[in-house]
């Protein structure tokens, strides 16, 4: 029985709880969320056949086969650097959080130091194998473009730059780095994030996000050219109903590696 202990109750936690209840070979036996996040949290999960307890943090004597990240950039410094010194094993999702300089290398040493180790996971991409790949070789340029509905940007440094609401034709709201964008965009950019570390890194990745009233679903295109030649990638994932924010294809991509833990044989 995998043992998992889930950091977040929102949207990607609470469908991929929804996924996991009943199984015999994995058991989510605790929720980690902020405390004023407590009591919407048990709520939310009181429709599970086993409900996980609610908890601010994990608890000391606590020794979950493994930490999911689905929270937020916050929940990095705060839950996943303690475990991984404690010797957990991790996995996160907020992937744009390491935009901060010297988070990656923290880590790396914390989880070390635990003698574990920490999985960024790929989320709402894919090709994540043939970049990272690609990158043993040599690449010369990586392209990233996301593109989203623009109510999907709402709360975003996008609103400041133009109307939302009234946006009739596709509009760039930011070109630069993938470091920048993952700093600015916590919640709609850690894909840049994800494909600048599998790639060419955080400021060589070139990255274009765009509010676009012409699509419903999160439009993820990739180009990356090197020694191993050329792929161009696009994804149309679909927003969660929860979160129009977040893709669908996150939820599947935390079940995939909780479950790809519990069994013998993985892909
Ligand atoms: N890698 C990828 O492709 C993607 C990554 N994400 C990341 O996943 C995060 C979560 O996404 P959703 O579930 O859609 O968001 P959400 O807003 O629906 O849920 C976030 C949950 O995390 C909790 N939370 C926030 N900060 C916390 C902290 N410091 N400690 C513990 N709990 C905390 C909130 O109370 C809430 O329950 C996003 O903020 C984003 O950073 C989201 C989409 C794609
Ligand atoms: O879920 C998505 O489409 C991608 C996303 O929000 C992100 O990159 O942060």
């Amino acid at each position: 029985m995998l043992n998992v202990a889930i950091i977040g109750c929102g949207a990607i936690a609470q469908s991929v709880m929804q996924g996991l209840d009943g199984r015999a070979d994995i058991a989510v036996a605790s929720v980690i969320v902020p405390a004023d996040g407590q009591t919407a949290a048990r709520e939310a999960l009181a429709a599970l056949a086993h409900p996980p307890a609610v908890h601010t943090a994990l608890a000391q004597a606590a020794r979950p086969d493994l930490l999911v990240e689905c929270a937020g950039h916050g929940a990095i410094a705060e839950h996943v650097l303690p475990a991984l010194e404690a010797g957990i094993a991790c996995v996160v999702v907020s992937i744009g959080a390491l935009s901060e300089p010297g988070l990656a290398e923290r880590l790396a040493d914390a989880a070390a130091r635990g003698h574990t180790r920490v999985e960024l996971l790929s989320g709402a991409i894919g090709g994540i194998d043939a970049l990272a790949a690609g990158r043993l070789g040599g690449l010369d340029e990586v392209v990233y473009t996301g593109r989203k509905p623009p109510h999907a940007w709402q709360g975003t440094p996008a609103a400041e730059r133009c109307v939302l609401a009234e946006l009739t034709e596709a509009t760039e709201i930011f070109a630069g780095s993938a470091r920048e964008a993952a700093a600015a965009f916590p919640k709609n950019a850690n894909v840049a994030a994800t494909i600048a570390l599998a790639g060419l890194g955080l400021e060589a990745t070139t990255v274009r996000l765009i509010a676009d009233p012409g699509v419903t679903d999160n439009v993820h295109h990739v180009r990356a050219r090197g020694a191993f030649g050329e792929f161009e990638l696009t994804m149309r994932g679909k927003p969660l109903a929860s979160n129009p924010k977040t893709s669908s294809l996150t939820v599947y991509s935390v079940l995939r590696a909780i479950v790809n833990r519990a069994a013998a044989l993985v892909i």
